[in-house]
């Protein structure tokens, strides 16, 4: 990888068994820093791959950057997609091998109270980026440094991207990461979330399919 910002080094790494409520289990290897771009505690979930070996041979790892969101992550909000999304990711992730990286970029980086403040917004009309422009704050304020710092103080080298949102990648290339590919994760849609999925098609050009979204 091709260093374009400062390093940082691993703090801590310490083993986590994860047992979800539908019964899913694995275990992750959960990583701390010291050196990172933002000063933020931002998490890695390093996962061996059990299916298909350790990891599989020849295979890229794969890499989710997931944005904390408290609402959809801890309270299963049916607003936003968040909750299905990190679920998921967490098992693909865990058969394959690879690493999550839980950004904590509440709110596409504008935290969580102004996140709040957008909603009740978007219950006035607006949708998802309209509602922080009229808030006075960035559309997408969030700088994957960071992540690129932890990939690679990780030795994380060439890898696959899960994500449908193309600015995810098009920054990582940016920083000098080896981004291979892009893998599509699931249309989590609702009833509650179709509006925002649509917009995140619409205004950033999101590849998440409009015809799983009007099923
Ligand atoms: N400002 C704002 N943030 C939101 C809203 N709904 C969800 N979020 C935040 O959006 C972020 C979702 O991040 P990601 O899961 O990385 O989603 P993404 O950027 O669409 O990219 P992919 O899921 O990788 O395709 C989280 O930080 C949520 O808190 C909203 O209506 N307004
Ligand atoms: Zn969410």
């Amino acid at each position: 990888m091709e260093t374009v910002h400062a390093t940082a080094a691993v703090r801590t790494r310490v083993t986590i068994p994860l047992a979800f409520a539908d019964g899913y289990e694995t275990t992750a290897e959960a990583v701390t820093f010291k050196g990172l771009a933002d000063g933020q505690e931002h998490l890695a979930l390093v996962f061996s791959g059990r299916s298909l070996g350790h990891p599989a041979p020849g295979a890229a790892p794969l890499v989710r950057m997931h944005s904390e969101c408290l609402t959809g992550d801890v309270f299963g909000s049916a607003r936003c997609d968040c909750g299905p999304q990190l679920r998921e990711a967490v098992e693909r992730i865990s058969e394959r091998g690879g690493v999550l990286l839980y950004l904590r970029q509440e709110g596409r980086g504008i935290g969580l109270y102004n996140k709040l403040d957008a909603y009740a917004l978007q219950d006035d009309g607006l949708d998802t980026y309209a509602a922080n422009a009229a808030l006075g704050l960035p559309e997408d304020g969030r700088d994957y440094t960071a992540a690129a710092q932890m990939l690679e103080a990780l030795g994380v080298e060439a890898f696959e991207l899960l994500t449908n949102n193309p600015d995810k990648a098009r920054q990582l290339r940016e920083l000098g990461a080896d981004v291979t590919a892009t893998v599509p994760t699931g249309v989590f849609a609702t009833e509650s979330n179709v509006r925002y999925l649509s917009a995140k098609v619409q205004h950033t050009g999101h590849t998440i399919a409009l015809a799983a979204l009007a099923a």
